[in-house]
C-alpha cells in the first residue's frame, strides 16, 4: 500500500467517529482532504453535519464536495475537529503548520470539545522537530521576530536555522490570515511545552505549529491497519476543562 492509501484509511477509521448533527471543524493538508472528501460522499448520502474549514483550500474543496460549512461566528463550539498532522509524539503532542494552516487550525481544535489526528506512520515519531516547527508571525519586523525566536530557542539550547518559508518565486509565503511563516529546524524537541510558552512570548509571534494537549485521539495509517493512540487521562481532562 501507498502512503496515500494509508492517509486514506487513517481518514475513514476518522469518519466512524461522526455523528449525525455533528458540528465539525475540518483540517487542513492532504491528509485531511481526503477525510472531507470521504465525509461529502457521506454527506450526500444524507449524514447531517455541518463543518467549519481550517482554511480557504479546505473551504473550496468542502464547498465542492458538498459539505455544508458554517463560521466559528455562528457556531463558536464545535463537537469534534479531524486534522492532519506533520509530526505526532507518543503523548499526542504534534507539529502541524506544514501546509501553512497552523493558526486556523489551532483556534478551530481549541473551539471543539474533541479533536482526532488522522496521519500515516512515517508522521510518528519518538522525539518531535526533525520536521521543521512552522511558526506563523506578523511581516512587520519579521526579521527582527526571527532573531528573537533564534534566541529563545538558544535559551532552551536549540540550535539549527530559522528560515522565512518562500513560494517559488522566491517571495516569503503569505497565510490565509496575511502573515509569514518562519520555519524552525531544531532537529530534535525535547521539551516541547518551554519551547511553545517561549515563543508565546514573543512579539510579533502569531502562533507556532506545537499542538499540546489538543488531541485526543490519533489514528495512524501503516502496514499493520490503523493504530489508535489516545491522550492520558490527564491531558483528556485538561481538554475537557476547556468547556467546563
Ligand atoms: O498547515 C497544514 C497542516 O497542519 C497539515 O495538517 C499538516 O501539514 C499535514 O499535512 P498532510 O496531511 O498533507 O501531510
Amino acid at each position: 500500500m501507498s502512503t496515500d492509501d494509508y492517509k486514506r484509511a487513517a481518514a475513514e477509521a476518522a469518519l466512524a467517529h461522526v455523528q449525525p448533527g455533528m458540528k465539525l471543524g475540518l483540517g487542513t493538508g492532504s491528509t485531511a482532504a481526503l477525510f472531507v472528501e470521504l465525509l461529502g460522499a457521506r454527506v450526500a448520502e444524507g449524514l447531517d453535519v455541518v463543518g467549519v474549514p481550517t482554511s480557504e483550500a479546505t473551504r473550496e474543496l468542502a464547498e465542492r464536495v458538498g459539505v455544508p460549512l458554517t463560521t466559528l461566528k455562528d457556531t463558536p463550539e464545535l463537537d469534534l475537529t479531524v486534522d492532519g498532522a506533520d509530526e505526532v509524539d507518543p503523548e499526542l503532542r504534534l507539529i502541524k503548520g506544514g501546509g501553512a494552516a497552523l493558526l486556523r487550525e489551532k483556534i478551530v481544535a481549541f473551539a471543539s470539545r474533541r479533536m482526532i489526528v488522522i496521519a500515516d506512520a512515517k508522521k510518528q515519531v519518538p522525539t518531535l522537530g526533525a520536521f521543521p516547527l512552522p511558526i506563523e508571525v506578523v511581516p512587520f519586523g519579521k526579521e527582527a521576530t526571527r532573531r528573537a525566536v533564534e534566541r529563545a530557542a538558544a535559551r532552551l539550547g536549540l540550535s539549527g536555522k530559522i528560515e522565512i518559508r518562500r513560494a517559488e518565486d522566491e517571495c516569503p509565503i503569505v497565510t490565509d490570515s496575511g502573515h509569514t511563516i518562519l520555519d524552525g529546524h531544531f532537529g530534535r524537541i525535547d521539551r516541547p511545552e518551554e519551547l511553545a510558552a517561549a515563543l508565546s512570548a514573543i512579539p510579533g509571534v502569531v502562533e507556532h505549529g506545537l499542538f499540546i494537549g489538543l488531541a485526543d485521539l490519533a489514528l495512524i495509517a501503516g502496514p499493520d491497519g490503523v493504530t489508535t493512540l489516545e491522550a492520558s487521562p490527564a491531558s483528556a481532562a485538561a481538554n475537557a476543562r476547556r468547556f467546563a
